[in-house]
């Protein structure tokens, strides 16, 4: 039996089925993975839909398979590798996502979060959040990439919340305030870098809003957003953010915007999924030359 196998089977064997997990289990997962690298981040980066190739520009990677970590959900989505990727990002110490789960896979809350926790037990202190979403401002061009500035938890007013349960307070606190989640220096951070890189144009800041998804939209429910004062909307992000915020993280996230949501009652186009792989595919490049920016400067 490998050294991984045997390690898996010491663990309590329940932790894979289980829809939340304690402090000690998270303890358990973070132990496992540490024990099989040698890199400590400081920072990690959670790949959005198409936006895994990040990870290419990672040096000295060690690679996990999620299927090879006890109660990590494995991913289902084109598009999601399902690996963790730790290295060097422009000589700063990282450890990527490739890929992330989503409640509509059918994974609890708890569960398409619970990597965020891990990092945050490995020492990770900093998490990027990218996505894919659809743009509802009018003025967003598919291509542009939006630094979140706040986010509407539409999934949340549903009971979609990772925080939902009991409290361990050696997480965070029952009641985190959300009104400050996405820094503000980062935001500035990146905005400036992104002038500086000629990327003013086409790199903005906006609001980020969930829900569950799998489906896409209905042209009424992209009005309702739009009039609350949604930039853009996706099925992921909140959650994670909740849970880093809850556990004292410091969270920055950008969305590209893959597509432009449909307005109009009698329009043909809809959304589909391999737009949204093709526009990731189409700006990869950018989002990749901003991303490594911005870890350059960052301090961590
Ligand atoms: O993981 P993200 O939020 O980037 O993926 C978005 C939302 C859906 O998973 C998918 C729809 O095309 O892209
Ligand atoms: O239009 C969208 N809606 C929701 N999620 C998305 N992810 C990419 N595009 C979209």
């Amino acid at each position: 039996m490998s050294k991984d196998k045997a390690l898996l089977r010491r663990m309590d064997s329940s932790i894979d089925t289980k829809l939340s997990f304690t402090y000690e289990d998270v303890e358990q997962i973070a132990s496992h993975i540490l024990d099989r690298v040698k890199c400590r981040p400081k920072l990690g980066i959670i790949c959005g839909s198409g936006l895994g190739k990040l990870a290419d520009l990672v040096q000295e990677r060690e690679v996990i398979p999620y299927t090879e970590i006890p109660g990590f959900p494995s991913s289902t989505v084109p598009g999601h590798e399902g690996k963790l990727v730790f290295g060097k990002l422009s000589g700063k110490s990282v450890v990527l996502m490739q890929g992330r789960a989503h409640c509509y896979e059918g994974y609890s809350p708890q569960k398409t979060t619970l990597a965020v926790r891990t990092m945050k037990m490995m020492g990770i202190n900093t998490l990027f959040v990218t996505n894919a979403a659809g743009g509802i401002n009018r003025n967003y061009n598919v291509g542009d990439i939006m630094v979140i500035k706040d986010h509407v938890n539409l999934a949340g007013f549903a009971g979609v919340n990772p925080l939902v349960g009991v409290n361990d307070e050696r997480f965070g606190p029952r009641f985190p305030a959300m009104s400050r989640a996405y820094d503000l220096d980062l935001r500035k951070l990146a905005l400036n870098t992104a002038k500086e890189m000629g990327f003013g144009e086409f790199v903005r800041e906006g609001v980020y809003s969930m829900m569950v998804g799998p489906n896409f939209e209905t042209v009424t429910e992209c009005r309702f957003l739009n009039q609350i004062g949604i930039d853009a909307t996706g099925m992921s992000t909140v959650p994670e953010v909740l849970v880093a915020i809850h556990c004292g993280m410091r969270v920055f996230g950008m969305s590209l915007i893959t597509n432009k949501v449909i307005m109009e009652y009698d329009a043909e186009d809809v959304a589909n999924h391999e737009e949204v792989l093709q526009t990731g595919d189409r700006r990869s490049t950018d989002l990749q030359q901003l991303m490594t920016q911005i870890v350059d400067k960052v301090e961590l």
